[in-house]
């Protein structure tokens, strides 16, 4: 394992009212994706939609949720992998998480706070539904313009009408002397993409291609970090690597809150035919993006050193 670095992952402004389809600022913003996702599997957007003011609404009322008591936390469960509560692992002590599936619905985002508080609370779920809104947006923007830039922008309506998000809330505890820093073990996301927000507290950790830990540093409140996942290097036939990631909190400092918004397909994602060509001829077939959560979580998807290359690798 390589040492931390002070280098910066690349940083993209997606807040510009100009960035309209067509116009050079688009074209070129279009290529700074792709060349991110490329060579970090990750970039920083800048995406002052997210105002200050509800930026620290959602990290209040993310407080609130992570207060409550674990009994009614733990009501959270899901049919889905990685859709549920997850806590209490003693090799994990300071972590702690929770998810609404389809957060940009009332139906779905009511019904999770109503489980939460049973006289309800009217303030996390209106920031919930506006944060859902706004960085799902910020997602359909960056997979149109990565769409785009590989000149396949055919795949973007069907991509989107199947497209299943989840934001997961997190808290990391500040750890006690003596007590392990690790807030989240080194890992790939199994989505195609997942944007993550934070508050003050840094934490999250990024490995680049040369093995060096880099520690995001955000820019400003407005920065969130777009990672690739290994859904989305088997769409791409290999061109972007998945962000390798882990949470390191140092001692003596308050808890970190961060929120995800990770997409995944709900149908059969196809590797686009153009991304293959004589030399690098397509790596996986069509697969289930929901089929290869359900390997990834069980013994047989414990054990290969890339999961989604086992389950649908040719
Ligand atoms: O909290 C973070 O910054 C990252 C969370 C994460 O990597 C995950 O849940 O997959
Ligand atoms: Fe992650």
């Amino acid at each position: 394992m390589g040492s931390q670095s002070l280098s910066r992952i690349p940083v993209i402004d997606l807040s510009n009212e100009e960035l309209k389809q067509g116009t050079k600022t688009w074209v070129s913003t279009c290529k700074e994706i792709r060349h991110a996702l490329e060579e970090f599997g990750c970039f920083e957007a800048i995406y002052s939609k997210v105002s200050m003011e509800l930026h620290n609404q959602v990290f209040e009322t993310t407080e609130e949720l992570f207060d409550l008591p674990t009994e009614i936390k733990m009501k959270n469960k899901s049919s889905k992998p990685y859709f549920d509560y997850f806590g209490q692992y003693s090799y994990l002590p300071l972590y702690e998480s929770l998810g609404i599936d389809n957060p940009t619905t009332l139906d779905s985002t009511q019904s999770f706070t109503n489980l939460m508080w049973s006289s309800g609370n009217d303030r996390f779920c209106e920031s919930a539904l506006s944060y859902s809104d706004l960085v799902v947006k910020l997602d359909k923007w960056v997979i149109t313009m990565l769409f785009e830039s590989y000149g396949v922008g055919r795949c973007y309506e069907s991509y989107t009408e199947s497209v299943n998000y989840l934001l997961r809330y997190f808290k990391y505890r500040a750890p006690d002397m003596n007590e392990t820093t690790m807030g989240l073990t080194p890992h790939t996301d199994k989505t195609m993409t997942s944007i993550i927000h934070q508050n003050h507290i840094n934490g999250l950790q990024i490995k680049t291609r040369d093995s060096e830990w880099i520690e995001f540093e955000p820019s400003a409140s407005s920065s969130f970090v777009v990672m690739a996942g290994d859904a989305l290097m088997a769409w791409s036939n290999d061109r972007i690597l998945p962000c390798y990631h882990q949470v390191i909190m140092s001692h003596s400092t308050e808890t970190r809150y961060s929120l995800g918004m990770f997409s995944f397909s709900s149908g059969i994602i196809e590797i686009p035919q153009e991304l293959g060509d004589d030399k690098n001829p397509l790596k996986y077939k069509p697969f289930d993006h929901f089929g290869f959560l359900h390997f990834n979580k069980s013994q047989a998807g414990k054990k290969p050193p890339c999961s989604i290359k086992a389950y649908c690798g040719i």
